[in-house]
């Protein structure tokens, strides 16, 4: 578990971090989410004891980082792909990480094998595309089988294949009961990735919740309905005293979509009380996108308006390619 208590870091007059208090628990991934400049950043920094906080805590399983004894074998971090040496070859990387953390010989073969880099281990790692450079960077993090794991950024510039592959190994870890803080930018993947979520803006907590509460609590839930007794259903609905409406929805015709506080059950059970026939019945949440927009609107330091809007036009792209909430592209390297 990673725990901060009032975890605070000033840059001369910024403050990057401002008395964030959270936990990171195991067993579940959880996405570290912040507009740019958020602190996400610093706060991993200072984790790993790469940064020291000007206030505040941060511990790992009740320890500061540089108090414990084998660092790679509690935590890994990834936090940039692209410092590993060109000339290197990904097998001589891991083995000078794994000799100088003390680690089993055969820990280095584990790691490439869960990255599935064993095939290109002899290769400069100058040589290798970023979604390679990825995954050793990953293997880095993975080699001491430490319980925890941060990842900054992990699936920034990688295509859609390298994307699920990046998800797929974060569920793994997770399911094998590790800790797992995740940082990214692209929403819709964060969305499919992460289950619990720590949101921050201008250093501050915004929100720690499991994402589907986030994403209701921001955007709410609506019921959509496709009946052939439309009007007559929403009539004994708002006798109920709920918000409805109806729309006509291209290729679907008239739509009951139902507001606030109402479940499934309970309008399926209203129909079938009145001998109602139901053709469709789905609970539709909002996305991650819009709770995220709502959410940190007031602490986005300097993105335009029409950036903003920019942003929340095209969250209907498919959710592997993701979202980029970021005011201006990351870099990939
Ligand atoms: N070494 C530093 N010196 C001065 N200011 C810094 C330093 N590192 C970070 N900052 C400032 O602290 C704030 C938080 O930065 P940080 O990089 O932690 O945010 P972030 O959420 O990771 O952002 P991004 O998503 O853009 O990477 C920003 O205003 C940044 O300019």
């Amino acid at each position: 578990m990673i725990e901060a208590k009032g975890l605070t870091k000033r840059y001369g007059a910024t403050v990057a971090v401002d008395n964030l208090s959270f936990e990171v628990k195991p067993g579940k991934v959880t996405g570290f989410l912040g507009p740019n400049g958020a602190g996400k950043s610093t706060t991993m920094r200072m984790i790993l004891g790469l940064d020291t906080p000007t206030a505040g805590d941060v511990r790992i399983d009740g320890q500061h980082y540089r108090d414990l004894r084998q660092p790679l074998t509690k935590i890994g971090a990834l936090l940039d792909a692209k410092w590993v040496h060109p000339n290197r070859s990904a097998r001589a990387h891991l083995a000078w990480m794994a000799a100088s953390n003390k680690l089993p010989k055969d820990s280095v073969d584990k790691a490439l094998e869960m990255v599935g880099l064993t095939s290109v281990a002899n290769k400069r790692a100058g040589a290798y595309s970023l979604g390679m450079s990825q995954r050793l960077g990953i293997a880095g993090a993975v080699l001491g089988d430490p319980e925890i794991l941060l990842f900054d950024e992990p699936v920034n510039g990688l295509d859609p294949e390298g994307i699920v592959w990046i998800r797929t190994f974060m569920h793994r870890l997770a399911g094998e009961g590790r800790t797992v803080l995740v940082s990214s930018h692209l929403l819709s993947e964060m969305a499919l990735t992460a289950e619990e979520l720590i949101v921050i803006g201008r250093g501050k907590l915004i929100a720690q919740s499991s994402t589907t509460e986030f994403v209701d609590r921001a955007s709410g839930t609506t019921v959509k309905v496709r009946s052939p007794q439309l009007d007559q259903l929403q009539g004994i609905l708002q006798q109920q005293s709920l918000v409805t409406r109806i729309e006509d929805v291209e290729d679907q015709g008239k739509v009951l979509f139902v507001e606030g506080e109402v479940t499934t059950d309970k309008i399926g059970e209203t129909a079938a009380a009145e001998g109602i026939v139901l053709h469709e019945l789905t609970l539709q949440r909002g996305s991650l996108e819009a709770a995220f927009m709502q959410m940190t609107g007031d602490s986005v330091d300097y993105h335009a308006h029409d950036e903003i809007a920019a942003v929340t036009d095209v969250t209907a792209v498919p959710p592997v390619s993701g979202v980029e909430v970021a005011a201006g592209p990351k870099e990939d390297n």
